[in-house]
């Protein structure tokens, strides 16, 4: 992929890896992903804002074969994804210097073994003139780890936002086109990376509010060429208030607890709860942390093995306790065969979610008449919950 214009003096330079399909070994990434970084040419001064993955380094660098000279090389975020081809940067141009915030300089120095001094460091709101162009530095914490940055330029009112409203998309189209399959990805990126930190992001959107913004260039996936939705999205995906809905991630190994999965829901659906299933023996784990930046309540579904929760349950209750959403309520229902302690050990695996737990709800093999009955009762009882409170639709 060639270099490709933003504006007469910005370009977007990058690799677009349509393979990938799992990233910090972790993350599902259906429809791959980019390394962006964008070129910055001012009357005097040039400067390259981020790299790109070091596996894909050889495109940058050959997109780079006619640019004589850099002066700055702006470093958002340290993760390697976007930091890892700087050091063969440097070594192209020996005065570059890497402008970054200077919490990002040990870390960077840690993680590439940079000289110090090639680090310029830039406190919060200061300002690179380029000559006729100029970049200002606006410190955004936690968007993704401690260091982060993001890079304004005025004369342009372009935001260079690295991970901030990025999403997980391979495409040809350097802006988005396809609005609502950018809304999904930009959520699962919001809801595996982000969501943890909403309430910092929260301030970071207020910090961004006074700018002009009329493009948001990010270091993953397309360039918003009109960027209000997304950042009406953020606003939403950030804010306490949740959705009128279950998230329901379950494991059923011979259909005990899968019945009680499938009758909670019935009776949710019937009280105008909506409900998200995931089945954790074949769920996209990502579709499950997407569920969780709107749902009000969390009911998770296990069997009992081995004298405790399912192992699929035991990690999705990990995922969520890391995740932080702001679900209000919680409950837990699944079937047992003689006796464990499965809800003590998932209630004990959630100390970070602010959670009022619903009773819980399990049963011997399979449910009686009964045990259903009192599935709707807990289903009633979370749409009376839903329905005091000031949730979203
Ligand atoms: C590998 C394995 C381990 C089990 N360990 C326990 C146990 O420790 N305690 C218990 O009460 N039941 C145990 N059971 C029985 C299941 O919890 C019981 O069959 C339950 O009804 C299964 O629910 P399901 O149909 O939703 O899979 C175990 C079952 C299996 C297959």
């Amino acid at each position: 992929m060639d270099k490709r214009k933003l504006h007469p003096r910005v370009h977007w330079l990058g690799a677009i890896d349509w393979d990938r399909r799992l990233f910090d070994s972790l993350i599902p990434l259906p429809d791959g992903t980019s390394y962006n970084a964008y070129l910055v040419q001012g009357n005097h001064k040039t400067a390259l804002l981020d790299t790109v993955d070091p596996a894909m380094a050889h495109i940058l660098l050959a997109q780079l074969e006619d640019v004589e000279k850099i002066d700055y090389l702006v470093s958002h975020h340290a993760e390697q994804d976007h930091s890892g081809t700087i050091p063969l940067i440097l070594e192209r141009y020996p005065d570059a210097k890497v402008v970054t915030t200077a919490k990002a300089k040990p870390m960077l120095i840690d993680l590439l073994q940079i000289a110090e001094d090639r680090f310029v460091t830039v406190a919060d709101g200061e300002s690179l003139d380029l000559g006729g162009l100029s970049l200002t530095f606006i410190h955004t914490p936690w968007v993704h780890w401690p260091e982060t940055m993001v890079t304004y330029l005025p004369e342009a009112k372009m935001l260079f936002s690295c991970d901030f409203f990025g999403s997980h998309i391979a495409a040809n189209d350097l802006y988005v086109i396809d609005q609502g399959r950018v809304h999904e990805a930009a959520k699962r990126y919001f809801a595996e990376i982000m969501m943890p930190f909403r309430t910092v992001i929260e301030k970071n959107i207020t910090k961004l509010a006074p700018l002009a913004i009329e493009t948001i260039a990010p270091s993953h996936g397309q360039v918003y060429d009109r960027p209000a939705w997304i950042m009406d999205a953020y606003r939403d995906w950030v804010s306490p208030t949740p959705h009128n809905l279950v998230s329901f991630p379950f494991v059923s190994m011979h259909g005990s607890t899968r019945i009680m999965v499938d009758h909670l829901s019935a009776s949710l659906a019937r009280h105008g709860v909506r409900v998200e299933l995931f089945n954790l023996a074949v769920t996209d784990i990502g579709k499950l942390a997407m569920s969780l930046v709107d749902a009000g309540t969390i009911v998770v579904g296990t069997p009992t093995v081995l004298l405790g929760a399912h192992p699929l349950a035991a990690y999705a209750a990990f995922l969520a306790n890391a995740l932080k959403p702001k679900a209000r309520f919680l409950s837990i229902v699944g079937s047992y065969g003689w006796g464990g302690k499965a809800v003590e050990q998932l209630a004990g695996m959630i100390p970070n979610l602010k959670v009022e737990v619903l009773e819980p709800l399990l049963v011997k093999g399979v449910p009686r008449q009964e045990e259903l009955a009192q599935l709707d009762r807990l289903a009633a009882t979370i749409a009376e919950k839903h329905s005091h409170e000031s949730f979203r639709a």
